[in-house]
């Protein structure tokens, strides 16, 4: 894999790089309330800046349905990237349309441009290879070289991830030769015991993930929205919980297999329900109630762990030579659900352990909770993709940037 070191040495004054990061940043509105995945990309695009480069520089927000919706734009991004870099951003209102291509034309040396949210184009996540390989080959056309670094999407076969630097000389930035360095680490030199801890919400990517990680780790622990298909699939009412009601048997599989590998497997015992869910802009009180994790009334859902869950969960931390954490455990958006990701946190910091925290909201949770990021072993802009990295897969946006 080519770094962004040489492509420098190799010198980049006048071309047009385009950058591939992750600025998936949680946004209230337009406000922009972690900008951690914007600071960790920064140090890339400034060196290609301060060599002379037109940056153009690309990313996914969210998830928009392929088309173009206000919600997801990347304009407040592109803003607080120019804040970062202390010069003057430009931003394209679209992908590979007039705007962008005059937005690019009009960068002169040492400039940086953002367009917008690939994701405004359905040819970007495509499963169809041609559609995707045809509107990489218009991102194509915005530049002369590739540099990697959303290494938050380095787990998706999307067109910028995968298909783009096909078509172009390309290299990875700083931040994928940081993210990889740390997770190779942990894959080739495990202290033990290892424990993964899961949350989160996006439960039918991550479910999948535990089956390789149960030949890996040595405890399992669960939380957030990951929690309730595990307690559907032992018999218990979820109520109106998230739930991947299709996953119910892969979840007794994974419990079945657990036991006979000896790997803890373990669950929550409490949790914190309303009929609710909270209101996440006024932060108004959501007056939760506790109850046993399989005593969840019916017209509830269960939005964070309970405070015997937090202690559980921090007895088994406790002496952790290894730990990955990767998804909240309730909605810590919310300070009456933050207490579970809070504890977790500390817990991390409590371990003798090297830690790894990864995920877009994990991170953001970390920091935005109060604690000092520098504490952990190392906090990863992906969830998703350090979680895959982790269970030994190829992914397509590493591959890609292979030789
Ligand atoms: N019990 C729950 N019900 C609904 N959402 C939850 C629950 N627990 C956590 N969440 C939500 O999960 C989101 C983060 O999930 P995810 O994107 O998977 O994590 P990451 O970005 O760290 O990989 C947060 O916005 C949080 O509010
Ligand atoms: O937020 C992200 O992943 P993460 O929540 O697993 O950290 C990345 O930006 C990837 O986004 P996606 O899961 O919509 O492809």
């Amino acid at each position: 894999m080519k770094t962004i070191d040489e492509l420098l040495a190799e010198g980049v004054a006048g071309k047009r790089v385009f950058v591939r990061a992750d600025l998936n940043v949680p946004l209230d509105g337009d406000t922009i309330t972690d900008d951690g995945r914007i600071r960790a990309v920064q140090p890339t695009i400034k060196a290609l800046a301060e060599a002379g480069a037109k940056v153009v520089v690309a990313s996914h927000l969210g998830r928009p349905k392929g088309a173009p919706d206000p919600a997801f734009s990347l304009a407040p991004a592109a803003a607080r990237l120019g804040e970062l870099l202390g010069t003057e951003v430009a931003f394209a209102t679209d992908t590979v349309g007039e705007s962008a291509k005059a937005t690019v034309a009009g960068l002169a040396d040492g400039q940086v441009a953002v367009i917008e949210n690939l994701r405004f184009n359905p040819g970007e996540t495509s499963k169809d290879d041609a559609e995707r390989d045809a509107f990489a080959a218009r991102l194509a056309e915005l530049a002369d070289l590739y540099v990697g670094d959303g290494f938050g999407a380095v787990h998706r076969k999307h067109a910028s991830v995968y298909d783009l630097p096909g078509k172009l000389p390309h290299a990875a930035g700083f931040l994928i030769s940081t993210e990889v360095g740390v997770l190779k680490k942990l894959t080739d030199d495990v202290q033990r015991p290892y424990v993964v801890v899961l949350g989160g919400a996006k439960v039918s990517d991550k479910l999948g993930v535990i089956d390789n990680l149960l030949k890996k780790a040595d405890r399992i622990l669960i939380g957030g929205g990951m929690a309730y298909t595990f307690l559907a699939a032992k018999g218990h009412e979820v109520g109106i919980s998230l739930l991947q009601a299709d996953q119910k048997d892969t979840c007794l599989e994974y419990l079945a297999e657990a036991e006979k590998r000896g790997v803890e497997f373990v669950l929550p015992v409490d949790v914190l329900v309303s009929s609710e869910f909270p209101d996440l802009k006024t932060k108004a009180p959501a007056h939760p109630d506790t109850v046993a994790a399989d005593a969840i009334p019916a017209d509830q859902e269960g939005l964070d762990i309970g405070p015997k869950t937090r202690e559980l969960y921090a007895a088994k931390l406790a002496d952790a030579g290894t730990v990955f954490w990767n998804g909240p455990m309730g909605v810590f958006e919310h300070p009456d659900y933050a207490n579970g990701t809070k504890a977790v946190a500390q817990a991390l910091l409590d371990s003798p352990g090297f830690t790894v925290v990864g995920g877009g909201d994990s991170a953001a949770a970390v920091r935005t909770l109060g604690f000092d990021e520098t504490a952990f072993g190392h906090i990863s802009t992906g969830g998703g993709a350090s979680l895959e990295y982790l269970e030994g897969k190829t992914l397509p946006g590493l591959a890609a940037l292979e030789d």
